[in-house]
């Protein structure tokens, strides 16, 4: 499928420019049937779904500024984006694209493929964004910050004109969202307000385990995210209606951000170990920039 790059756009004589490029190519970007397996079946999965939402929906002739997610998914985003900046057919355009990260390690994936590095504060208006999830629903609403990244993800996502969602299949949601990814619902919180938003968590809104998100073995104490705050993994079962959670915990005081991405991702795709990827688009891409506020 490489190559399925979008041409929207294109004068004659760029495509003229285009083709006498092609016959110079001496770096030829992978074509996914014929990638070697990574030798492990959820890696395959992972790049598969990554590559193929890379070559069908990053329009290198018109897009300028990307947004690079967060985990183990989005490094694949991130490596074919760099195969396209070696690509001598490409690399004109790939050089100028500003890439927006999600986190410190995201702005590593960014500057490991060769890639430019940007700002939100100096490209406030992202073209199109790339980020994992840990559960999907049918709606295409989101669980994420299993890794921790939520708030600059959400940033990042929600200022994009078009957000795509990598991931491979067992992020599906069986049932309704919090049915697969039990360890809860990540909420940022400011530090000192850790303990009164757990309390409120799990005595107004109906929680039914609120955990502060330790470090374990590589760093003793609570995890502390990018932004410097804590996380609560919040786990409430199945959730009946993820905007209005979100809302409502949006509302506690000491609150930053919450891991629930509704009405945000336009498209998923979700690979398999054996190559196949399963694409949902949403079926009215309308992405409010600002929340929607409830009377
Ligand atoms: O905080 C982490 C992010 O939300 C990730 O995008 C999410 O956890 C999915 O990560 P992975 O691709 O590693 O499953």
């Amino acid at each position: 499928m490489t190559g399925r790059i979008i041409f929207r756009g294109l004068t004659s004589t760029s495509a003229v420019n285009i083709s006498s490029r092609r016959l110079m190519a001496s770096i030829k970007i992978p074509k996914i049937s014929e990638l070697p397996s990574l030798g492990h079946p959820l890696e395959n999965a992972k790049r598969a779904a990554a590559y193929r939402a890379v070559d069908e929906n990053l329009d290198v002739y018109q897009h300028r500024v990307v947004g690079i997610g967060s985990g183990s998914t989005v490094i694949y985003v991130a490596e074919r984006i760099g195969q396209y900046l070696r690509d001598d057919e490409y690399r004109d355009y790939v050089s100028k694209f500003k890439c927006v990260a999600t986190g410190y390690q995201s702005k590593q994936l960014i500057m490991d493929n060769g890639l430019t590095y940007a700002i939100l504060e100096q490209y406030p208006h992202i073209d199109i964004a790339f980020d994992g999830a840990d559960e999907i629903d049918c709606n295409l609403d989101l669980i994420k910050g299993g890794g921790g990244c939520l708030f600059q993800e959400k940033l990042v996502s929600t200022s994009a004109k078009i957000f795509v969602v990598v991931a491979d299949t067992s992020k599906k949601s069986p049932r309704r969202l919090g049915s697969h990814w039990v360890q809860g619902v990540p909420v940022e919180v400011v530090p000192a307000a850790y303990t009164r938003v757990q309390d409120d968590l799990l005595n107004l809104l109906g929680a039914k385990t609120a955990t502060l998100r330790q470090g374990g073995k590589v760093k003793m104490g609570p995890v502390v995210t990018d932004n410097n705050n804590f996380i609560l993994d919040t786990y409430f079962g199945d959730i009946d209606d993820p905007k209005k959670l979100h809302d409502r915990i949006k509302a506690l005081v000491g609150v930053v951000e919450t891991g629930l991405f509704i009405n945000n991702a336009a498209k998923a795709y979700l690979g398999s170990p054996d190559g196949e990827v399963l694409i949902t688009t949403r079926e009215s891409p309308a992405k409010p920039q600002v929340e929607e506020i409830e009377n």
